[in-house]
């Protein structure tokens, strides 16, 4: 299977360069100028247009059990969704019951992912802690190319890591050479906000921001932060969404700490406006941890990203229905937690942020997957545009329009936060592991086309 992708504008994080690109297999076999077209290869016509490494989601939800329910996308129509946006990697989560063992959580993950359409690869949490836990993160690490662990500092009687469970899995990680990464709450301080709220009598949606105003999300990222400092661990902060936080990671950076955020599409161009709708069920479509803010952090997060303290754009995709919103009509601390974009996330970072001038392509293309892949150690497998790299490659149309809607989008769940913004720059083609997946419109999606991608460990400090 032979593809030539002709006449576009290749875009990289180091730069940009007129080439054709040439696929065969599953990788990229050449790169330059007037490639000939084997017999029998696909072309594709890039003229006017960019050629890009494809998205690197690093932060997704498919097929999870999460407050009572399960999201609506499962790995298949999640990664699905991906493809047509221009996403052909995704860095989901396993996540371990507490007193689970980890390789039986992953084990799990590992089977519902086998219908991916896109290739896929797990960070896995850490939600509790013994002597088991720390073997299985050895083996994750060395048998199953696992090199991220997770903490979540929110979510208190649920999936909270303790500061216990923390210090000790952040030292584990950095014997095996894997990543420490967390949510960043203070799960303590939203429970108490949570429960002062609700005895008020303030049940509704509109409590969701009340109880995770920015200071518990800093609390948290300072925290974490200080311990990967103590312990010589780097950290990377999922979904930052505050001013706050970002000045506790530049801070730390500043200081020669290596401290890795990350940025939502949603929390870079939605304001929390929308958590005051007259309608509920908006509202409550839109409630994720940490909330949508004011537009004060918005700006804060593109100069992170513009700046280099921000240095990956995900969507923790994670939907789910009105109906199963509605769980949390009576009582805001039932909504499962959780909104989409895998399908929107290049478009929108793209519109709202090169056509504004916040971002170069090479940078758009620095925060969309190059950095992703160079943090979580699968770069120059992917992440870049070279020869020998995966065929993983979104042929961008800078001028191209698309109103998104739920009407039209691949994702499930029935709702899109991105509703009626009509973007400019959209891809045209994606190709995914060598294979035309996406095609002006047309989804050719496959289940179990996706691979798990396994990511080598860094250098560990023991055997
Ligand atoms: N973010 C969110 O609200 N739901 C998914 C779980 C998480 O990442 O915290
Ligand atoms: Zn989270
Ligand atoms: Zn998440």
């Amino acid at each position: 299977m032979m593809t030539l992708i002709r006449g576009g504008t290749v875009i990289n994080a180091d730069r940009a360069f007129r080439a054709d690109v040439l696929c065969e297999g599953d990788k990229i076999m050449a790169v330059g100028e007037n490639l000939d077209a084997p017999a029998g290869a696909t072309i594709v016509d890039a003229g006017g247009q960019y050629v890009m490494p494809g998205g690197i989601d690093t932060h997704t939800h498919m097929q999870l059990p999460f407050m009572g329910t399960v999201t609506a996308d499962d790995f298949f129509t999640g990664t699905a969704a991906g493809l047509a946006g221009g996403t052909t990697t995704i860095m989901d989560f396993v996540i371990p019951n507490p007193q689970q063992s980890l390789l039986e959580a992953f084990n799990t993950w590992r089977g519902w992912a086998e219908k991916s359409a896109g290739d896929y690869t797990f960070h896995v949490a850490v939600t509790w802690w013994d002597q088991s836990v720390h073997e299985e993160m050895g083996v994750l690490v060395r048998d199953h190319g696992v090199n991220s662990f997770k903490h979540f500092m929110a979510y208190k009687n649920a999936i909270m890591a303790d500061d216990e469970t923390l210090v000790k899995s952040f030292r584990r990680s950095l014997e095996l050479g894997a990543i420490p990464t967390v949510h960043a709450e203070n799960g303590e301080l939203v429970y108490q906000l949570q429960q002062e709220l609700l005895a008020k009598g303030i049940r509704g949606v509109e409590a969701h921001p009340l109880s995770r105003p920015p200071e518990v999300e800093a609390e948290a990222a300072n925290r974490a932060i200080a311990i990967a400092n103590v312990l010589g661990t780097p950290v990377y902060i999922v979904h930052v969404s505050c001013a706050e936080s970002l000045e506790a990671i530049t801070r730390a950076r500043a200081k020669g700490q290596r401290v890795y955020g990350e940025a939502l599409a949603g929390h870079l161009v939605i304001d929390d406006s929308v958590y005051r709708h007259p309608d509920p069920e908006f509202a409550r479509a839109h409630v994720m941890s940490p909330p949508f803010r004011s537009s004060h952090h918005q700006q804060a997060l593109w100069q992170g990203l513009r700046g280099g303290n921000l240095h990956t754009t995900a969507t923790d995709h994670c939907t789910f229905c009105a109906e199963q919103k509605a769980a949390g009509k009576d009582d805001f601390t039932r909504i499962p937690n959780g909104c989409g974009g895998v399908e929107e996330r290049m478009a929108v970072v793209w519109d709202a942020g090169v056509n504004t001038g916040l971002l170069t392509p090479s940078e758009f293309v620095k925060v969309t997957s190059t950095n992703a892949a160079q943090i979580f150690n699968i770069y120059p497998r992917k992440g870049v545009i070279q020869v020998g790299a995966d065929a993983d490659i979104v042929v961008w149309d800078p001028e191209g329009t698309r109103t998104i809607s739920a009407a039209t989008q691949h994702s499930k769940g029935g709702f899109n936060v991105f509703e009626g913004r009509t973007v400019r720059g959209i891809p045209t083609h994606t190709i995914a592991a060598g294979k035309l997946v996406f095609e002006r419109g047309e989804l050719r999606a496959e289940p179990g086309a996706g691979r798990h991608i396994e990511r080598p460990a860094f250098t560990a400090t023991v055997a």
